[in-house]
């Protein structure tokens, strides 16, 4: 794990809350919904497979949404999401484990959970089809792979770099999403994906991670190899359904019928 000095001071803020969260009961997935599949439906019925976010607010935004969440993956689904992030991380990004909770049992969709998971018990607080684990911020990713697996989550890695992407491929991590944020700085960098993309194996389903805001940067990580697209504050700063359409929405580049994004 990398100093934590190195991190911007929200970011160090969330994991000393992180924790110190509490851990739960343990909690196993029924039946777990595939992303991959997900994301090939999506592919193959001619939307841009995009996981949608769930965010009510960030260290980077400005306001809150304070809608049910609910009501927001439906518009999300609505829209053409081929899945959906929940956050459940409360103190900066105005989440919960009940909204998650609610999401995943009002919709069909794939459904991950996005928190900063330091320790196996916190798997432990509530079921989801997928899991994020953060890659810079776990000292044993191997391990708590397993540990989600062994729980019937499926484990998103999140890396940032082509060191991390390594870490995450030896650790077993057949999802990988890089984030273009640098959590050192937030900011962000579309640039990241396309630098790390290339050396990714090609049985690892790829996932573009943060700062994808228009058609344009959908169809530039798609391009770079993106199999699929994690997109929030994009979608969260209007009406949900028409932006998660509009993004999902893809560009005449590619359908293959030419033109430019
Ligand atoms: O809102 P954006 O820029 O579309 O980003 C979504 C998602 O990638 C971002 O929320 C995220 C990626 N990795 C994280 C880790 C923790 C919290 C949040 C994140």
């Amino acid at each position: 794990m990398e100093q934590e000095t190195e991190l911007a001071p929200p970011v160090r803020s969330i994991l000393e809350t992180a924790r110190d969260r509490p851990g739960g009961d343990r909690v196993a997935v029924a039946e777990r919904r595939s992303l991959p599949a997900a994301l090939a439906e999506a592919a193959a019925e001619g939307r841009v497979p995009v996981i949608a976010e769930v965010k009510p607010t960030s260290p980077t935004t400005d306001g809150e949404r304070r809608e049910d969440p609910v009501e927001l993956a439906e518009a999300m689904v609505e829209g053409g999401a081929a899945a959906l992030s929940v956050l459940t991380e409360p103190t900066h990004f105005g989440g919960s484990p009940d909204a998650l909770e609610r999401v995943r049992a009002a919709v069909s969709v794939p459904v991950l959970r996005k928190d900063f998971l330091l320790e196996e018990s916190h798997l432990d607080v509530v079921e989801a089809d997928l899991v994020l684990l953060i890659a810079r911020f776990l000292e044993d990713v191997e391990g708590m792979v397993e540990a989600a697996r062994d729980r019937g989550f499926e484990p998103l890695v999140e890396v940032h770099s082509e060191d991390e992407l390594e870490t995450a491929i030896g650790a077993g991590a057949e999802l990988v999403g890089v984030n273009n944020r640098d959590l050192a700085g937030l900011d962000v960098d579309l640039e990241t994906f396309e630098t790390v993309a290339p050396h990714a194996p090609e049985d690892v389903t790829l996932i573009a991670e943060s700062g994808i805001s228009s058609r344009a940067d959908v169809a530039r990580m798609r391009a770079a190899g993106a199999d699929g697209l994690l997109i929030g504050s994009a979608i969260m700063a209007g009406d949900v359904e028409d932006r998660t359409r509009e993004l999902t929405t893809p560009t005449a580049s590619e359908t293959g019928t030419g033109g430019t994004a």
